[in-house]
């Protein structure tokens, strides 16, 4: 079996594949590696042969997570590394091995999944992500911003009086219409600069390359913004997708 883990800034995604990497043994969303052990370790059956990972978190937490794994498991651990070029997408920073490592796998992924055509790849997390790439696999760059939690947090530590639950945050987006409670007006205003985010992301595309691309969403808020792209492909494990392509199976 192979484990594939995700390592975002407030949660790790992990998954089970069974030993020929096509089915799915089991998955998970956690928010440390203790509770990644513990995930793991009530699996019936499991046998683990190797894992692959991405990491947008510090070299020292990447490394201790590695070890764990490597110390609990006895497997061996690879991580995805920047390239400038793979898969037929050209890496478009300045610098490639500044820009962050999930950004580049969902781009190969969505690229991958598009069979050449130009994609605009979007991913909801605790920051928000866009990226461009031409049909000819030129990375043309992206945007990066706040995601849903970190909007919703700043305003809720630099107010005194926004306060409130995740239940009712969930709640209260079950409609956009201009709120009449502090919840709703907060997290239906959030929700709406995401929207206005996409559609923003939706022109530039469409002023580079027409009606000639698809759109990826991803990301643990995607379902927050999926309604305003109905054409978009909605692909949660993209980054994985583009994992498997980085770090094949020896
Ligand atoms: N099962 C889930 N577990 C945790 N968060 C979830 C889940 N489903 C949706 N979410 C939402 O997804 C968001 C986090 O997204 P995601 O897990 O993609 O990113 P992250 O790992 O926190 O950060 P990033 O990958 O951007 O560094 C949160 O706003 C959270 O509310
Ligand atoms: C932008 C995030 C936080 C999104 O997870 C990650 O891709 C990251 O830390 N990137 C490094 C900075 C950059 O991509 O320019
Ligand atoms: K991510």
């Amino acid at each position: 079996m192979i484990l594939e883990l995700d390592c975002g800034n407030s949660f790790i995604k992990w998954r089970v594949l069974d030993a020929s990497a096509s089915g799915l043994v089991s998955e998970g969303v956690v928010d440390s590696n203790q509770a990644l052990l513990e995930s793991l370790r009530i699996i019936k059956s499991l046998s683990l042969r190797t894992c692959r990972l991405v990491s947008v978190r510090t070299n020292e937490e990447t490394s201790a997570l590695t070890e764990m794994l490597e110390r609990a498991f006895g497997i061996p651990v690879v991580c995805a590394k920047p390239a400038r070029e793979m898969s037929g997408v050209r890496n478009g920073y300045e610098d490639y091995e500044r820009l962050g490592l999930d950004r580049w796998l969902a781009m190969l992924g969505g690229f991958h999944l598009a069979a050449g055509s130009a994609c605009l790849v979007l991913d909801f997390g605790t920051a928000v992500t866009a990226d461009f790439v031409a049909a000819d696999g030129e990375h043309l760059g992206g945007f990066i911003c706040p995601g849903m939690p970190l909007m919703r947090n700043q305003l809720r530590t630099h107010t005194r009086k926004i306060r409130y639950g995740d239940e009712a945050a969930e709640r209260a987006l079950s409609s956009h219409v201009p709120g009449r409670t502090t919840v709703e007006a907060v997290e239906r205003g959030c929700s709406l600069m995401l929207r206005g985010f996409v559609l923003t992301q939706l022109e530039l595309a469409r002023a580079y390359w027409g009606e000639q691309f698809t759109v990826f969403i991803t990301g643990g808020d995607a379902e927050l913004v999926k309604g305003v792209v109905p054409e978009a492909r909605v692909v949660p494990d993209l980054v994985f997708v583009g994992l498997a392509m980085a770090c094949p199976l020896s």
